[in-house]
């Protein structure tokens, strides 16, 4: 590949935001060019929901293949309906396209605890070298009274303090008919889709299929919609981002995006590609615990957005993880003698709140942020 005959010379350093701190990537002068098959595959999970052993573990071998290499590939045959994206995006589009205070009503900065709700554009910055984002958010987790496989009940003491859903989402939405319903079918069948893919992840990793299912019951299944505005002229001359540079948190995170365009992704090497959409597909990659629990062996990538298009851009990740009370260490099929875990046991629900806090903390002390600590009622002009 060309990238790999430059020199280091040309090599700028990339400050990424970590719960454990910084850390730095070196990013290759070259600008952006699209990704090859090799480099972000498009797997079928047709045989994922096949009865033969065999079928299920040729898509194993496919996703590890794809996390081991740069931990981003495209899913076909998903078993999401087109009816349940497409309504989910019409209702972001209603949502994002209200005026401002009626979106106000759900701000995250001002009725959040968990941060759930509505985040204006520049209200956040998740890369702390780039600015702000230019991107507005719809965020919610976990319920269990919408869980598809059915209301687990009565939850232990130790799993329910974990539990991060709130009501102002919906309380602040009400007036949008269908919003709800609409956003919880999405998510729903998201869950539904991750809770057989984890169970492929765990093959992938030569563990039981079935290592990781009473760990998902109340997981980490957290819904962010996402609208990228075109840019003003202001933000095209500012070199504003959609989203800075970041990995994702938890096991993994499906996202479905719109035809638009705009994802990037940070190869090993240093290099941006472009991870185009792909119709019918959904992008998988791979987050940070996920990475933590195989030591090292797939990959939690870098990617970016930027939409630079004229028109509005809709994604719609979802993440997922394990019950956030659940404390996991490296999983006993990628450690050995001679390869240590790298890595002490956390709980996931622990190793989220530290970066979401401190992404939160350091945001408000930038310039754009003091704007975010005003009253919700006040729209600041900006
Ligand atoms: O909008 C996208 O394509 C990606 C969004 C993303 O990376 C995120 O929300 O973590
Ligand atoms: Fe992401």
């Amino acid at each position: 590949m060309s990238t790999t005959t430059t020199t280091t010379a040309g090599t700028t350093k990339l400050e990424l935001r970590t719960a454990l701190g910084p850390v730095y990537r070196d990013v290759l002068p070259n600008p952006p060019r699209d990704c090859t098959p090799d480099e972000i595959p498009v797997i079928d999970l047709e045989p994922m929901f096949s009865e033969s052993l065999e079928d299920r573990a040729g898509v194993a071998a496919a996703i590890r293949a794809a996390a081991v290499n740069n931990g981003f590939f495209y899913v076909r045959n998903h078993g999401i309906s087109d009816e349940i994206i497409e309504r989910c995006r019409q209702q972001i589009l209603r949502f994002m396209r209200q005026p401002q205070a009626l979106k106000d009503r759900v701000d995250s900065h001002a009725h959040s605890r968990f941060y759930n709700g509505y985040l204006g554009s520049r209200r956040a910055q998740i890369s702390p070298g780039e600015t702000a984002d230019v991107r507005e958010s719809f965020s919610f987790r976990y319920a269990p009274g919408d869980d598809p496989s059915g209301d687990p009940g009565p939850l232990p003491a130790d799993v329910a303090r974990w539990l991060r859903s709130e009501d102002f989402v919906w309380a602040g939405t009400a007036h949008l008919d269908g919003f709800r319903a609409a956003c919880v079918a999405y998510w729903g069948a998201c869950l539904t889709l991750a809770r057989r893919l984890v169970r492929a992840f765990a093959l992938s990793l030569g563990l039981d299929e079935a290592y990781w299912d009473d760990k998902v019951t109340c997981p980490g299944a957290d819904a962010v919609f996402n609208y990228y505005p075109p840019r003003s002229e202001e933000e095209v001359r500012g070199g504003y981002v959609g989203l800075g540079s970041h990995t994702d948190l938890q096991l993994f995170t499906l996202l479905w995006q719109d035809q638009v365009g705009g994802l990037q992704v940070l190869t090993k090497e240093g290099q941006w590609i472009r991870a185009p959409p792909i119709e019918g597909t959904i992008v998988v990659n791979i987050g940070d615990f996920m990475m933590r629990l195989c030591n090292d062996i797939y990959k939690s990538t870098v990617h970016r957005v930027t939409n630079e298009s004229t028109q509005e851009r809709v994604s719609m990740p979802f993440f997922f993880g394990l019950n956030f009370n659940c404390v996991e260490g490296v999983v006993p099929s990628c450690t050995s003698e001679s390869n240590p875990p790298r890595y002490a046991p956390i709980s996931c629900g622990d190793w989220c709140q530290m970066r979401f806090k401190i992404e939160r903390e350091e945001f408000l002390k930038t310039e754009e942020g003091k704007k975010s600590a005003a009253p919700s009622a006040v729209v600041v002009a900006m």
